[in-house]
């Protein structure tokens, strides 16, 4: 048997046109959506994502402010360009590419967004909120992994909520950007949840967790961790993983954590890479970035924040 195919990029394309109509309706009622994102050093994931949002930005015709900071940048540096960026009237969103180099604190970093422009949910206000099932800001990634996973139950007629009750998520890989948000989501939904890091693989343990997987999500930034030893035939598998792999030519070709041919000749439905939860994620990065637009301009208006459950956005 063969997997079934989660397309995500026509997923995205879906969402996109939803996000575009909730942009064009906020220009329309004065409230400027604009997305900075903050790029330290040059690693090949951060610039293949900050490439696809410069392009996706120019799309939606939303303002994009890049800023590049050298892989030396003293933390101090970094925390005032965000500083920069939240007293900046065109910028609604902020995003700081991960992952910073080791002598930076990404916690100190985080925590000098202003909560309202903190569309990825890393300020500890926002994070927080998520971890209480109140989110303002629901994290791009581990969003769009339950964007494809809803999806794709719709379409196989299955009722999401009997699913999600009956079904064990085990989510690899716990960074506070990806693997927990994801582990809270799967908590919302009221599935049985187990979350596994590194020490998995060393102890032996990864595919004892894994094979009992209803729901499969990787993000672990490890190519090929993943094989069809570690699932069962039952498995839904989500593949966050962005990872390069050098190809012909010297060209690196994308990948991700799982080992795709195996895997997807062994389970009920997978994710590819390319064309999986990448393609959903600049989107929905873009959707938070209108829902920060539409709160900024009611806290200039009236001093109030409002939450993401308030706005009428998709
Ligand atoms: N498709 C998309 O839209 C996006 C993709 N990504 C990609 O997802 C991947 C993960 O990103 P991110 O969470 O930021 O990465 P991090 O490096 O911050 O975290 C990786 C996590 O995976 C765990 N891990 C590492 N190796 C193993 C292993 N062998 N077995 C089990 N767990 C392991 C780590 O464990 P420990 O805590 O013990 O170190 C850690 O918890 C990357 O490839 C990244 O490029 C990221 C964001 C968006
Ligand atoms: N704070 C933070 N948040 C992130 O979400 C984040 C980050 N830091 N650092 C870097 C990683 C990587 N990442 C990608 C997301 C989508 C694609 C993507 O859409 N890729 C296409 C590639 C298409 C192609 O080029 O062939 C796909 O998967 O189909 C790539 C990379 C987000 N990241």
């Amino acid at each position: 048997m063969s997997a079934q195919v989660i397309d995500g990029r026509a997923c995205a394309r879906a969402l996109k046109e939803s996000v575009a109509a909730a942009i064009e309706q906020l220009r329309e009622g004065g409230a400027r959506t604009g997305l900075a994102t903050v790029m330290v050093g040059n690693g090949y994931s951060s610039a293949a994502y900050e490439r696809r949002l410069r392009r996706l930005a120019s799309d939606l015709d939303v303002a994009y402010f890049p800023c590049h900071l050298p892989a030396t940048v003293s933390q101090d540096d970094l925390v005032s360009a965000v500083s920069g960026l939240n007293a900046a009237p065109d910028v609604s969103g902020i995003l700081v590419l991960r992952p910073l180099p080791g002598h930076i604190s990404e916690a100190a970093v985080f925590q000098s967004i202003d909560p309202v422009k903190d569309i990825e949910a890393v300020h500890p206000e926002n994070a927080g909120r998520l971890a209480l099932g109140v989110p303002r800001y629901v994290p791009s990634t581990a969003a769009s992994a339950f964007h494809l996973l809803d999806k794709w139950l719709d379409s196989v007629g299955e009722d999401r909520t009997a699913f999600y009750h009956r079904s064990l998520v085990v989510v690899v890989g716990r960074s506070s950007n990806v693997g927990k948000p994801a582990v809270s989501l799967a908590c919302d939904r009221q599935a049985a949840v187990e979350s596994v890091d590194e020490w998995a693989s060393r102890t032996g343990s990864l595919g004892r967790h894994t094979r009992r997987a209803d729901v499969l999500i990787v993000a672990a930034g490890r190519p090929g961790l993943i094989g069809a030893e570690h699932v069962s035939d039952r498995a839904v598998v989500i593949d966050v993983g962005i990872n390069p792999r050098p190809g012909p030519g010297g060209r690196n070709r994308m990948v991700g954590d799982v080992d795709y041919e195996a895997v997807a000749a062994r389970v009920r439905a997978i994710t590819p890479v390319p064309g999986g939860v990448g393609p959903v994620t600049d989107v929905w990065l873009l959707r938070n970035t209108a829902a920060a637009a539409r709160a900024l301009s009611a806290r200039e208006r009236n001093g109030a924040t409002l939450l993401l459950s308030s706005l009428e956005l998709p």
